[in-house]
């Protein structure tokens, strides 16, 4: 499991190492990992040019004894300063081993003579306020098109919440230290990062509310059928979708029915239960016992309807598309609401580009407000429990905004809350095996919803 920590319990974490170790190790060793990941990205050090940009704190720190060691290995290492003061110890130590101080773009100076191979950006980290300076703004734009290394973090992202207000670093690589912050995880200022890359500094931190799930993780919560399982304890998916349009009904069905459930019901309009049978001779047609619903998938105006049936039935219940326009006003504790961010938008009745810039809380405030699991659809997709507790995705591929796509996960959602698994691990889960399915159909290519669905089973047996 990936953990993404706060800058609070980052400094607690640190501050109690601190104490324990030698003036200057953590830095050093936040450094060695950083210069090591420059040089890798390089492909070599000596003759390579390395432009760092320095701030005032120890970010800047950070990178200007990161650039000691790369002058030390023949980088030729120049350095701009962009704060109101400079890290003199790191500075120092970047002189000593040949570096220099440029003067910047904005200077009026002549600046550094060749372009850059690197920008590494020590402009902040966790102590930065979001946004830059127009002095950071120039110099980056300066150097635009060349690989861009960010320290800790990309200078001027919401560290905490992943937020961006304002100007903020476009990074290739970001090289963290310690722990994952959330801005590593969580949409926008994830897409920010570009590659990240964690340097371990033997912090001893607590536990977190924001996660992102690896293959093993969702290899151990996944409900594996036993030797004395039979279809009904594994479980029956049933699903009240396609009310108005069909298409959306039958692809929730394929997310449902794709092995992980012991029994699909399909619970529609009598003329969506007639393609459902000539589609798949495996889902049972008409309404029964079932541990799970799903409703709202091209539901249409009778969406509303759907979610008032399901939730009748006391099972959790994951409400779709339509059916988020019919929330009552409190939902039990086991229902997934999925919306991408235009519903979440009409849901919480702001504009859709306020969720797309601040996902992490407005998929909490859908939570909190309904009392439910919210899965926030996007790039990274977003698992949020009314507790607060947060799961990112992190696999899918672009190829996966297609249409279709969200009502495939809908239905896969749906048979995991149907084999047992609660709201938050089976939207986490699902999300997971959704992206990775996609990623596999895709294998660099265009995709279709019907093919995402296909391969939910090869992303299963591909788990450790
Ligand atoms: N924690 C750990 O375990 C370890 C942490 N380590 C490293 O320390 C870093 C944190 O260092 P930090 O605390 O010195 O803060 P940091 O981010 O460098 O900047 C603070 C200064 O920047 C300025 N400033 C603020 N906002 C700004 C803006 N928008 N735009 C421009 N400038 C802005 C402001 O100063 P001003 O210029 O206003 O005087 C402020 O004082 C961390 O990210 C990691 O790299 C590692 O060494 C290993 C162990
Ligand atoms: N840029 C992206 N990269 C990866 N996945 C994405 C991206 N944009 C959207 N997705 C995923 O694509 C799916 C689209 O679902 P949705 O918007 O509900 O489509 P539909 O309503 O047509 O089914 C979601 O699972 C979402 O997470
Ligand atoms: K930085």
């Amino acid at each position: 499991m990936r953990s993404a920590h706060t800058v609070e319990q980052v400094r607690a974490a640190e501050g109690a190492l601190l104490a324990e170790l030698p003036a200057g190790t953590l830095m050093d060793r936040a450094a060695a990992g950083l210069a090591a990941a420059v040089v890798d990205l390089l492909g070599g050090a000596y003759g390579r040019r390395v432009l760092l940009l320095l701030g005032s704190g120890d970010n800047g720190g950070d990178a200007a004894f990161a650039g000691a060691r790369l002058a030390r290995r023949g980088c030729a290492v120049e350095a701009v300063l962009l704060g109101s003061s400079v890290h003199e110890a790191g500075l120092a130590a970047l002189r000593a081993a040949g570096g220099r101080v440029v003067p910047g773009g904005s200077s009026g100076e002549s600046g550094p003579r060749s372009r850059p191979d690197v920008v590494v950006d020590g402009i902040v980290g966790i102590g930065g306020r979001p946004g830059l300076r127009p002095e950071a703004v120039a110099e980056l734009e300066r150097h635009r098109g060349v690989p861009v290394v960010s320290v800790d973090v990309p200078s001027g992202v919401s560290v905490d919440d992943g937020r961006l207000v304002g100007p903020h670093v476009t990074a290739d690589l970001t090289v963290t230290f310690g722990t994952h912050k959330v801005c590593h995880l969580v949409d926008p200022a994830a897409a920010a990062c570009g590659a990240v890359e964690l340097v371990d500094l033997g912090l001893r931190l607590p536990p977190v509310d924001v996660v992102a799930l690896q293959a093993a993780d969702v290899s151990s919560l996944l409900r594996t059928p036993g030797d004395t399982d039979h279809k009904y304890t594994r479980g029956v998916v049933g699903l009240r979708t396609g009310t108005a349009y069909s298409g959306a009904g039958l692809l929730s069905l394929a997310g449902a029915a794709s092995g992980l459930a012991g029994m699909v019901r399909y619970a529609g309009p009598d003329e969506v239960a007639d393609l459902v049978r000539a589609a798949r001779p495996d889902v049972v047609v008409g309404a029964g016992r079932v541990q799970a619903w799903v409703v709202g998938s091209g539901g249409g105006d009778a969406a509303g309807e759907d979610l008032a049936t399901a939730l009748a039935d006391e099972v959790p219940v994951v409400v779709d598309a339509d059916g988020l326009r019919h929330l009552p006003e409190e939902l039990p504790a086991g229902t997934v609401l999925t919306p991408h961010a235009g519903e979440l938008a009409r849901m919480l009745g702001v504009d859709r580009a306020a969720v797309e810039g601040a996902q992490l809380e407005h998929a909490r405030r859908a939570a909190d407000r309904w009392g439910a699991v919210c899965l926030l659809k996007g790039r990274r997709s977003l698992v949020v429990a009314p507790d607060g507790r947060a799961a990112v995705t992190s696999t899918g591929v672009p190829w996966l905004a297609t249409a279709g796509a969200g009502d495939v996960l809908a239905g896969l959602v749906g048979a995991l809350l149907a084999t047992g698994l609660d709201a938050f691990d089976a939207a986490a889960v699902g999300s997971w095996l959704h992206g990775a399915a996609a990623t596999l159909a895709s294998a660099g290519g265009p995709i279709t919803a019907p093919e995402v669905a296909s391969a939910i089973p090869e992303a299963v047996r591909r788990l450790p």
